[in-house]
């Protein structure tokens, strides 16, 4: 992570038909961190990074990416920029190796043909996210954590600097959710920024870079995950309080309870 910011949001305010949700957000966004938003259901963090990433418009405010008006971007270098992965992806009846090479549909020219550099960066992708043995199976007849993979596949293939991830480890156990959450860190740690919304306090405060702590459409905080924890802050949003286990400045075994 450096101070080189890659996407700015100024006074952004967004919702949806009529309803306002986000009502002023202003952000710098850096290049190479992990930023996480965290918050109550409903706080507008999903909505945010649809606001990001362009899936929404804007009532008013701006957004720079890499200095330039995320609005001036044509969609597919728009696509090459920026990946998203949703909380509840529909999934198609393809296969894994399919899906993967789904991300680099941005990358394919006129005539749509797949070229060896595509069918490489396909090759990296699912060895990375650690799909590679079940490549030819059906997304359907997955588990919750494979299928994660796999998504999760298809969005390195792609090869974004920027990756928006929407709760990435919704619905599965404990042992798949660090899984997933260590391939989000190796993807960073290839110089990839990363903003992605965690439920998972003690993950939230394990993984993250900088932590956005949001209510009802606005950014209550903005700070190391350290900071976050010393002021206290999450026990006051959520209402609980928190115990934890800190080891070189990295928080673990984190639990929570009800005040
Ligand atoms: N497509 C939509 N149309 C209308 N309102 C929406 C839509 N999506 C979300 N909202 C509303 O926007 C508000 C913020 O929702 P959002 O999904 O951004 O919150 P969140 O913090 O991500 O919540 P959660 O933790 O439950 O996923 C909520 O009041 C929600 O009802």
């Amino acid at each position: 992570m450096n101070d080189e910011t890659i996407l700015s949001l100024h006074n952004v305010k967004a919702g949806y038909g009529m309803s306002t949700i986000l009502t002023d957000i202003s952000l710098e966004i850096k290049k190479g961190e992990i930023l996480t938003l965290a918050g109550c259901n409903g706080s507008g963090k999903s909505t945010l990074l649809k606001a990001s990433s362009r899936q929404i418009p804007l009532k008013s405010g701006e957004i720079l990416l890499k200095g330039k008006m995320l609005s001036s971007y044509p969609q597919k270098e728009l696509a090459k920029t920026i990946s998203f992965l949703t909380q509840m992806p529909i999934t198609p009846a393809i296969s894994v190796e399919n899906l993967t090479l789904h991300g680099r549909f941005p990358y394919l020219g006129f005539s749509r043909k797949i070229t060896k550099e595509d069918k490489e960066k396909v090759e990296q992708a699912m060895e990375m996210a650690g799909v590679v043995s079940f490549r030819k199976r059906d997304l359907r007849q997955l588990s919750g954590g494979e299928r994660q993979k796999a998504f999760l596949s298809m969005v390195i293939a792609q090869d974004t600097d920027v990756l928006f991830l929407d709760e990435p480890t919704t619905y599965l156990d404990i042992g798949k959710q660090f899984e997933i959450l260590d391939l989000v860190k190796k993807i960073n740690s290839e110089g990839k920024t990363i903003v992605m919304v965690l439920h998972d306090l003690a993950h939230v405060l394990s993984y993250s870079n900088r932590i956005a702590l949001m209510e009802k459409g606005k950014i209550l905080a903005l700070d190391s995950p350290e900071r976050i924890y010393e002021n206290g802050l999450l026990d006051t949003l959520f209402g609980v309080q928190g115990h934890f286990a800190e080891r070189e400045k990295v928080y673990y075994f984190t639990s929570f309870c009800k005040k």
